[in-house]
């Protein structure tokens, strides 16, 4: 997996699940809503059950509604900022303990809690009214709303296609939940009464909603109904802690809440890749966005052996394996770049190593990079190459780069706009939005990245 993938691992939803004690002020007489709610008629056996089961208490201070992202929830009293607004005690949580243990024993050790996590939706959605867990299953989006990319088609993909990294991550994650799906067809087949007719294309849908709705639990990935209908802000402030001794999640408001309010919390700093990849939504103008950015020392470069074992030695790339290299060029992950003329926070140093050492053109220009490094902290070029052309060489060459790759976003943005009067289904003009989202939010990146890049040329040449 990528940089960004590995940082920002809890594409389940990510929960602090800290151990920290705090005393909360949650009131825990029963009120009904004092405020309507945003009608939400498909959860009317819902919050019945969810009373039952856990108590009144639980919705006194946030209740479901409809808002334009999907389920929310909202302010159904006056909630001040510090207010714990839900206490969620553990045993609210539906995890892979809840497969029944002659199916768990048949899985091998290669099924992960996602997996395993999917299996659990199957089975409660076979049991149908049968299950304790009906009414909270029937909540469930049906695929059809879903726009994670894993279920978009060739065509739609194409729309993603210069966003490599999501493009890319989107085949990847096809292929796992395939190989995934494939590792428990024997439990399938071995259990009709829970499994039968289970499709790929079903455990697609479980899998995805896993990914989408579930929270990194302590032991492993859990659906926590009601929980699961807060929608994200980037912005939001709202504290998550886990106190441990009573073994209960606490929400706690940053801020001040009208009735009727909507409720929003964090799921991490996610890039819109990111969030279209596991999530299927994408925020415009979103900061934490990133640009993969690939490339290649060229195969017809006399000095590529010593360039590579150049870079092996002195950098803490990805480089490891210098093969990866052979075959698929580097990765880097790129943010925006907040000022053209400040100090180029944004494009990773490793990028301009890289370009440096791909424009040497002799042997003794690299080993006296390679001395350079020895003798300072055995990092490759961490100060500009003495060699002025060389160095603006380097940085244009790195320019062409992101040139090229804004010519291929324009011309893709482009595409979408020309496009869209021809798409006709709910689910096209959605999706096409979405990645116009995505490609405007990359594309404003490698502009601030140029044009970085371009005013450091120009420095050079003063
Ligand atoms: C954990 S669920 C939240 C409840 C969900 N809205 C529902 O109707 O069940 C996460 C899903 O909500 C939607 N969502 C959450 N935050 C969003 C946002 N800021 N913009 C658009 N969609 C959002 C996405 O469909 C996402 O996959």
């Amino acid at each position: 997996m990528l940089n960004l993938c590995a940082r920002i691992r809890r594409p389940l939803l990510a929960s602090s699940h800290c151990s920290f004690r705090i005393s909360c002020n949650l009131n825990t007489s029963s009120h009904p809503p004092q405020v309507p709610q945003p009608v939400d008629n498909e959860c009317n056996d819902f919050l019945p059950w969810l009373r039952h089961k856990y108590g009144a208490e639980f919705t006194s201070h946030l209740s479901i509604g409809k808002s334009g992202y999907g389920r929310s929830l909202f302010a159904c009293k006056p909630i001040q900022a510090g207010d714990c607004m839900l206490k969620v005690p553990d045993c609210l949580e539906l995890t892979q303990d809840n497969l029944p243990p002659k199916v768990s024993s048949l899985l091998g050790k290669d099924v992960g809690n996602k997996a395993k996590l999917a299996l659990v939706i199957l089975l409660h959605q076979k049991l149908g009214q049968a299950s304790e867990w009906a009414p909270y299953i029937s909540c469930l989006p049906p695929v059809e709303e879903m726009h994670n990319t894993i279920f978009w088609s060739d065509e739609e993909l194409e729309m993603i296609k210069p966003s490599s990294y999501l493009y890319n991550e989107t085949l990847k994650h096809k292929d796992q939940v395939e190989k995934k799906f494939s590792s428990i067809q024997h439990v399938l087949d071995n259990f009709p009464e829970y499994f039968e007719h289970v499709t790929l294309h079903k455990f697609k849908h479980a899998h995805a909603l896993v990914e989408s709705r579930a929270w990194v639990g302590r032991r492993s990935a859990t659906l926590v109904p009601f929980v699961e209908f807060f929608n994200h802000d980037a912005f939001s402030k709202t504290e998550i802690l886990y106190d441990d001794s009573a073994q209960i999640l606490q929400y706690i408001a940053s801020k001040n809440y009208a009735p009727g309010d909507e409720v929003l919390i964090k799921y991490g700093k996610i890039p819109n890749a990111e969030l279209l990849l596991h999530f299927g939504f994408t925020i415009p103008f979103n900061r934490y966005n990133m640009v993969q950015v690939e490339i290649n020392l060229p195969q017809h470069d006399q000095l590529r052996e010593m360039k590579l074992d150049l870079l092996n030695k002195h950098t803490t790339l990805p480089l490891k394996d210098a093969n990866k290299l052979h075959s698929r060029g580097i990765r880097y992950m790129v943010k925006e770049v907040k000022s053209s003329s400040g100090k180029g926070r944004g494009i990773p140093q490793e990028l301009r190593t890289f370009a440096r050492v791909v424009c040497c053109t002799s042997p003794k220009e690299l080993q006296d990079l390679a001395l350079e490094a020895t003798q300072n902290d055995g990092r490759l070029t961490r100060i500009p190459l003495k060699n002025r052309a060389r160095e603006l060489e380097a940085h244009q060459f790195l320019n062409l780069k992101f040139n090229n790759m804004i010519e291929n976003c324009n011309a893709a943005l482009e595409s979408l706009t020309r496009h869209s009067s021809l798409l006709l289904s709910g689910n096209n003009t959605r999706r096409m939005h979405l990645a116009r989202d995505l490609l405007g939010g990359e594309l404003h990146i490698l502009i601030s990245a140029s044009a970085w890049l371009k005013n450091y040329c120009e420095t050079l040449k003063d």
